[in-house]
């Protein structure tokens, strides 16, 4: 994982401070690339223990199309806690864009299912692409995220917020775009979130998984995650550890939590970190 120190180190060095919406302050990039070639192993970050069985189960949840934290709740995930209701909603979050994005005609739109059967219909097609993005439901910035998502918004606009798919010999690669990112806490996330997911697409669609490609707009560091960073750059990486899916499973909505064994991970101590809200 030198990739994701790589990029934490080009920010201390190149990014300038900046404000932000939660009042933090960071330091800050605009533009950067990550690549993870995903047959050389699982990209889960190893200079500090990584909770992948959070990653998962959200990930389950984005995928089943459900905005309410009380799945993620029942499994002992609070990563969405802060911005939720006090019914749990956080508006039409990812969940609600990727499995139901409502168009002005009333009807509704699985982008999921679509990608899959373009993917198996149409290997080269450019277009495979699913978006969270959706103008209509953003939030209104003068409100706070819980009010957003009690009027119907999205409390936070979606952070990773469109990917494309691409099949080449056989393979499956795919690119996300990430518009903001807080390198410490959501980065480690967010990359073996999309390396899963992109495991879980090539298993369906009898492909092997390619690259991972991570791109970013705002990629930043608060400034309270500093000594943190330091902490981490000071650690030496392990090897990659290997991540295991039930080959049983051909269905993208099909894949329970029992069905990802992650093998070998030899990663630092956890480290903790305040997460700006
Ligand atoms: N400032 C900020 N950063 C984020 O990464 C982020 C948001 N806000 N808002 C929406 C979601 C929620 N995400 C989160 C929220 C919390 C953690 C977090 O606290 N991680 C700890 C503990 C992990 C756990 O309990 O499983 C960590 O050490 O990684 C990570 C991502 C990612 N997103
Ligand atoms: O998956 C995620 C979700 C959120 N983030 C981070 C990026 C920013 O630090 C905040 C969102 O604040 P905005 O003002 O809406 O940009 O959350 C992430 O890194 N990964």
């Amino acid at each position: 994982m030198k990739q994701y120190l790589d990029l934490m180190r080009h920010v201390l060095a190149e990014g300038h401070q900046k404000t932000d919406r939660t009042g933090t302050g960071t330091i800050s990039v605009f533009g950067y690339q990550m690549r993870f070639d995903l047959s050389q192993g699982f990209p889960l970050v190893t200079t500090k223990k990584c909770h992948l069985k959070s990653i998962i189960h959200e990930l389950l949840w984005f995928l089943q199309g459900d905005t309410n934290i009380g799945y993620l709740k029942a499994n002992g995930v609070s990563i969405w806690d802060e911005w939720a209701t006090d019914s749990g909603e956080l508006g039409p979050v990812y969940g609600a864009q990727w499995r139901s994005w409502q168009t002005p005609d009333g009807q509704v739109i699985d982008q999921i299912s679509q990608l899959i059967a373009d993917i198996k219909r149409t290997p080269d097609s450019r277009r495979l692409i699913v978006s969270g993005w959706n103008p209509a439901v953003l939030p209104d910035t003068r409100m706070s995220p819980k009010d957003n998502a009690a009027a119907g918004r999205q409390a936070l606009p979606p952070c990773h917020t469109l990917f494309q798919f691409y099949v080449n010999d056989g393979k499956l690669s795919c690119q996300l775009y990430q518009r903001s990112a807080d390198i410490l806490l959501g980065v480690p996330f967010n990359i073996a979130s999309y390396a899963l997911l992109t495991m879980m697409v090539a298993q369906v669609c009898e492909l092997k998984p390619g690259d991972f490609v991570h791109t970013f707009g705002d990629a930043h560091l608060y400034l309270n995650h500093l000594e943190q960073v330091q902490l981490q750059l000071s650690r030496e990486p392990y090897p990659m550890p290997t991540m295991k899916i039930n080959p049983a499973v051909t269905d993208i909505f099909g894949f329970t939590f029992a069905d990802f064994e992650l093998q070998n991970y030899q990663s630092h101590p956890a480290i903790k970190a305040p997460i700006a809200i």
